[in-house]
C-alpha cells in the first residue's frame, strides 16, 4: 500500500515532470531535425553508427536517444548503444507529423513564450517584442521567411493529417463556389474539391505574400477547378456560395473576428453559408488532458486569439448578422467541429 509520503513524492515527481516539458520538447525537436528515425527504417542500429553517418557526437547522440526511450520514442536494445523503432518513432517518418513537430518546437516558437508572465499579468500579449518585431504574428511570418515556411508546412501537416475525415463531416452538395478563407498552402480546399465533384470552383484565399510563396510549391495533380486569390480578409473576400474558415477565427480577438465575418457577410452570394472549423469549448471535458485548452493558451500568447464556447460563438456571429444553424460535433479533439452559420 502507498503511504501518504509515497503519494506526495509521486505528486512531486509529476510536477517535476511537467517542469521538464521544455527539455523533452527540445529533445524531440532535435530527433526530428536530425531525422534519426529514418536510420532505423531497416532495423536495429547503433547510435554511434548513426552519429558517424549524420556527423554528430556519438556519445551525445546515444544519450539523447536513451532519454527519448523513456517517452516511448525509440527502444534501447540489450546490446549497448543499439536501438530499434517504436510506434511513436515510426511516426517521425511521416512528413506531416515531422512538420508539425518542427513547427511546434522550433527556437522562435519558444521565444514567443518568453514574456508569457507579462501576458497573464496584463491581459495583453507582445510575443515577439524581444525579437524587435512590431506588428502581428503574420507580419512576423512575412519578415522571417524561414519561420513563415516552417509555419505553413506545419499547418499543412495538421491539415493533411485530418483533411479526409474533416471534409467528410461536412455537406458540400449544392454549392457552386467554395472559398477557403486563410487557406495557407491550399491543401484543405483541394481535399474539398477531391471529395466533391459537383463543386464548380474552389478558391484558396490568403495574404499576397502567402499566395506568392505558394507559386513555388510543387503541387501535383492540381484540380482545374482550383483557384488562388490573394487579399486581406479585413478588406474584402471573393464572392462565394460557401465559405470554409478553418483554424483562423481562433487566431483573432472578437473585434478582429467581427471584421473578418463582416467581409464574408458582404461578399456572400444569396443562400450562402459559412462552415467554421474551430473548437467549441463546451464539447470538451473539464479537468482532464485536452488539446483545446492548450491550443487556447497558444492563441492567447502568440496571436491574441482564443478558443470559444458555443455561447461565445453565438454572440460573435450574431453581432455581425449571422446565426448558428447547427454545430456538427466530432469525437476526436484533433478534428474540429463544424459550426454552420447563415445570414439572419
Ligand atoms: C492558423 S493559419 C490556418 C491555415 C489553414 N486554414 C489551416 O487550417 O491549415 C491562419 C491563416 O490565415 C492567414 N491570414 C492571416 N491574416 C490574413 C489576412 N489578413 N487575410 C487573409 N489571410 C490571412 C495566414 O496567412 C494563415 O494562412
Amino acid at each position: 500500500m502507498m503511504s501518504s509520503k509515497d503519494s506526495e513524492f509521486q505528486t512531486i515527481n509529476d510536477l517535476i515532470d511537467i517542469a521538464n516539458g521544455f527539455t523533452r520538447a527540445k529533445s524531440l525537436h532535435v530527433a526530428a531535425e536530425l531525422d534519426i528515425a529514418s536510420h532505423l527504417k531497416e532495423g536495429r542500429k547503433s547510435a554511434f553508427d548513426i552519429a558517424k553517418t549524420i556527423g554528430c557526437n556519438g556519445e551525445f547522440l546515444y544519450r539523447l536517444m536513451r532519454a527519448l526511450t523513456t517517452m516511448s520514442i525509440f527502444h534501447e536494445e540489450e546490446e549497448y548503444g543499439y536501438f530499434t523503432q517504436t510506434e511513436h518513432s515510426k511516426l517521425l517518418l511521416n512528413e506531416n507529423v515531422r512538420n508539425i513537430i518542427l513547427l511546434k518546437c522550433n527556437f522562435d516558437h519558444y521565444r514567443g513564450w518568453e514574456n508569457f508572465l507579462d501576458t497573464v499579468k496584463t491581459g495583453s500579449a507582445q510575443p515577439y517584442a524581444s525579437l524587435g518585431i512590431q506588428g502581428d504574428y503574420w507580419d512576423y511570418m512575412r519578415e522571417k521567411p524561414e519561420e513563415g515556411l516552417r509555419f505553413r508546412k506545419g499547418m499543412s501537416g495538421y491539415t493533411n493529417y485530418v483533411n479526409q475525415r474533416v471534409v467528410a463531416t461536412g455537406d458540400f452538395k449544392g454549392f457552386d463556389t467554395v472559398c477557403d478563407i486563410g487557406g495557407s498552402q491550399g491543401v484543405f480546399i483541394q481535399e474539398i474539391l477531391r471529395q466533391n465533384p459537383t463543386i464548380k470552383t474552389g478558391i484558396n484565399f490568403d495574404l499576397p505574400y502567402v499566395c506568392e510563396k505558394n507559386k513555388l510549391l510543387e503541387r501535383q495533380n492540381i484540380d482545374p477547378r482550383f483557384k488562388e486569390v490573394e487579399g486581406s480578409f479585413f478588406e474584402a473576400v471573393p464572392p462565394a456560395n460557401l465559405y470554409t474558415i478553418k483554424r483562423v477565427l481562433h487566431d483573432w480577438n472578437d473585434e478582429h473576428s467581427k471584421k473578418i465575418l463582416t467581409s464574408i457577410h458582404k461578399a456572400m452570394l444569396p443562400g450562402g453559408k459559412v462552415y467554421i472549423f474551430d473548437a467549441v469549448l463546451d464539447t470538451i471535458n473539464k479537468n482532464c488532458y485536452n488539446i483545446v485548452a492548450w491550443m487556447d493558451l497558444s492563441m492567447m500568447q502568440l496571436v491574441s486569439g482564443k478558443e470559444r464556447s458555443e455561447r461565445e460563438w453565438e454572440a460573435l456571429v450574431s453581432s455581425v448578422g449571422f446565426k448558428i444553424e447547427k454545430v456538427i460535433k466530432t469525437q476526436d479533439p484533433m478534428l474540429p467541429p463544424i459550426t454552420i452559420i447563415t445570414k439572419i
